[in-house]
């Protein structure tokens, strides 16, 4: 498979009209990769989205792909010269069309449109089902003919808006995961906007984290969780708390739960304070420990238990447990700290 650079955004701020919702983007996708946008209700996924699609002009700098520019301020290449499909949150197939004919409708003058259609039809796992009107399908079956159709005019880029928001928790994340095998079965690029971290993870080979109209980091989904560049992307991918601390060396940190050391130097004063990450699965049940919690809250997940605990200075932490460690809201547990990876910032 390529890899070479196919959509490349490059200091962009978009929009509408004199509002600038987005500003200051830059983020690149390889061919055949898979990048999604996720943030907090607002951030300007959507918009970022529609400017890359056409819809929307852009205020400044500007979008490639394939190394041509399609917008910058002042140009924007119509959406049906981009080679790039849609598949849009509320799936809008045309209802009096059945599935065949919505999956040919952007090939209506291919010669091969059977074959394309028929071929489709199977990767979408619809097999049969060509002559229903899309009334006569479920949700999921509904998205899959959405995907289908904008797949056929092969598109270099398929960009996804919320495409599985309609659909409920099972579904979703089947769907999530078939769409994601269909893409890179094909080889297809694709932009997906989401903010359901998990779906995000499950379908993207690299996610932006969006604030406010700011892309606060591009990365891969390990990277996010285990480097998060801002204190943001920190508290928004997966779960966790913060504790105060000081900067001992570069790589070792005092606080309440004694000095932690990781593997990663900060080039920072020494004595300088910190904020120190810790996620649930930093923090495990030493019951000899010396250092002790208290239970606030626990949830239980099946396979672990997910502890919510406080430290007598009342700092929280979140702690995974084997399923079977059964205690109570407000009794003492011992436990340690096990971060190989220490994330800090400069308080
Ligand atoms: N057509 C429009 N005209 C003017 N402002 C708009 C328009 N569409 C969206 N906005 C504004 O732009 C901002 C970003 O909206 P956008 O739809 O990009 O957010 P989003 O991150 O996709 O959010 P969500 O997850 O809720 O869909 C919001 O403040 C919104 O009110």
């Amino acid at each position: 498979m390529s890899h070479s650079l196919l959509l490349n955004l490059h200091d962009l701020a978009c929009g509408y009209q004199d509002q600038r919702v987005v500003q200051h983007l830059n983020l690149h996708l390889n061919a055949g990769d898979i990048g999604c946008l996720l943030g907090p209700s607002g951030c300007g996924k959507t918009t970022t989205l529609r400017a890359i699609a056409g819809f929307e002009p852009v205020h400044a700098g500007e979008i490639q792909l394939a190394g041509e520019v399609i917008s910058r301020a002042g140009f924007t290449l119509a959406p049906e010269k981009r080679r790039i499909g849609m598949v849009f949150q509320d799936y809008a197939l045309f209802p009096h069309l059945n599935v065949a004919q919505n999956i040919a409708f952007g090939i209506r003058k291919h010669p091969q449109l059977e074959r394309i259609t028929d071929e489709l039809l199977e990767l979408v796992n619809l097999k049969g089902l060509g002559q229903r009107y899309p009334h006569e399908l479920s949700g999921g079956q509904q998205q899959r003919v959405a995907l289908a159709r904008a797949l056929a005019p092969e598109p270099q880029l398929l960009l996804l808006d919320e495409p599985f928001s309609n659909l409920d928790g099972e579904l979703r994340r089947k769907l999530s995961h078939e769409v994601r095998d269909i893409l890179k079965l094909r080889g297809t690029s694709a932009i997906l906007v989401t903010h359901d971290q998990e779906e995000a993870f499950a379908v993207s080979d690299h996610v932006g984290v969006f604030k406010e109209g700011r892309l606060e980091q591009w990365d891969t989904p390990y990277n996010l969780y285990h480097e998060p560049a801002t204190p943001f992307v920190a508290s928004f991918i997966g779960q966790g708390y913060f504790i105060r601390g000081q900067l001992q060396t570069p790589d070792s940190v005092q606080t309440e739960l004694g000095v932690l050391r990781g593997n990663r130097a900060y080039a920072w004063p020494t004595g300088g304070a910190v904020d120190v990450l810790l996620r649930p699965d930093d923090i495990v049940p030493a019951p000899d420990s010396p250092l002790k919690a208290r239970v606030t809250s626990k949830t239980f997940l099946g396979s672990s238990t997910l502890y919510r605990l406080q430290l007598p200075s009342g700092s929280q932490l979140e702690s995974v447990f084997p399923s079977h460690a059964d205690h109570r809201p407000g009794e003492e547990v011992g436990i340690s700290v096990a971060a190989e990876h220490l994330v800090l910032f400069q308080a």
